[in-house]
């Protein structure tokens, strides 16, 4: 958590926080151990909000989404709080917590295919969630808003039958039927080829403006999340290693992993003949190390680094690191 007794939290500058994440961990302890495959996670969404959550493959990124839409798959162990609304839904009944999530968390998968039902009509599957959330919308309305033409085709056709683009825009109409405060949108367009990303992403923020609910969105793509989120968490091997508004940590990272990626990402942007990137990968997590999980691929390791780092507050910034970078004076140079 952070500014505990000074500042103001970000998600409480941007309205009523929806959902607030404290200490959440999550293993599986069949496969690797005790090892917390999300560890010690603190994060919260405002109203309205929409929050990117970064990290190369393997970080945990889809296991929070999932942690959040309460989907976890039952070889999970988690330990923690999640409140959705005011709400502990860790606590509550399992049949509470589905009318819960039914009605105010939508989700939005990269993989439509494997999200929707290959043997069953769209229009079918719409009207199953319309009727277990108690929907006003119909079906037939919600493609619209999902501004899919041909409505009358698209509700009987397979998923099969339809294109990635359109597949897509089923997968927001689910989630709009189930009249969402909070979107956890996990890589939605990565699938896509570009120019149909853009059309899905316009979309998607068309709607959350529009509607009112937060984003939890979840990409690689800092091109994409600098444009479209307001504030951002990065991951690293299942810890949140820094948080802060997205321009400000994309423009003056102080954690070396933070740094790491940005100028990957510069580098890719700017098609340079040799790509920068992060020396090493992610470590699988079997073999997490103790202490900060970056420091066999830090610049600035030194022999503190076997210590966790604490989370270190600023006003609008936290970061988990013994050796961070400087702020620097300007932000907005460049
Ligand atoms: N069902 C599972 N059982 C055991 N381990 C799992 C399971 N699902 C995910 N994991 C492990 O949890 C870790 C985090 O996975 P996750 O899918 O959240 O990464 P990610 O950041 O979303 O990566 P990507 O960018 O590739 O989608 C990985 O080490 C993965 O192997
Ligand atoms: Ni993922």
């Amino acid at each position: 958590m952070s500014g505990v007794d000074t500042g103001v939290r970000m998600g409480e500058l941007m309205g009523e926080d929806i959902l607030e994440i404290e200490n959440l961990s999550v293993r599986f302890p069949r496969r690797y151990g005790p090892v917390s495959v999300l560890d010690n996670i603190n994060l919260s969404i405002g109203s309205g909000e929409r929050l990117a959550i970064v990290g190369e493959s393997g970080c945990g990124k889809s296991i929070l989404g999932l942690a959040v839409s309460d989907l976890l798959p039952s070889s999970a162990v988690a330990n923690g709080r999640i409140e959705f609304l005011g709400t502990d839904v860790r606590s509550m009944s399992k049949s509470r917590r589905r009318s819960i999530r039914g009605q105010g968390i939508g989700i939005v998968y990269q993989d439509a295919m494997t999200s929707l039902n290959p043997g069953m009509s769209v229009g079918s599957q719409l009207t199953q969630v319309c009727k277990r959330s108690g929907a006003e919308a119909t079906p037939a309305e919600l493609l619209e808003s999902v501004r899919l033409g041909e409505t009358r085709r698209i509700l009987r056709a397979k998923p099969y039958q339809l294109s990635g683009g359109q597949r897509q825009r089923v997968l927001i109409a689910l989630a709009l039927a189930r009249n969402p405060r909070l979107v956890v949108a996990d890589e939605p367009t990565t699938a896509l080829d570009v120019t149909v990303q853009a059309q899905i992403m316009e979309l998607l923020l068309n709607l959350q403006s529009n509607l009112g609910f937060a984003l939890l969105f979840i990409s690689h793509d800092l091109a994409l999340v600098s444009e479209f989120t307001q504030r951002i968490a990065i991951m690293y091997a299942g810890q949140i290693v820094e948080t802060g508004l997205t321009t400000e940590v994309l423009q003056d990272p102080r954690h070396p992993y933070t740094a790491g990626l940005v100028s990957a990402s510069v580098s890719l942007e700017e098609g340079d003949d040799e790509l920068k990137s992060i020396p090493g990968q992610v470590r699988r997590p079997e073999s997490f190390l103790e202490g900060c999980r970056f420091r066999d691929r830090c610049e600035r390791v030194t022999e503190i680094c076997s210590v966790r780092p604490r989370v270190e507050e600023e006003p609008g910034r936290d970061f988990a690191c013994h050796h961070p970078y400087a702020k620097t004076a300007s932000v907005g140079r460049n």
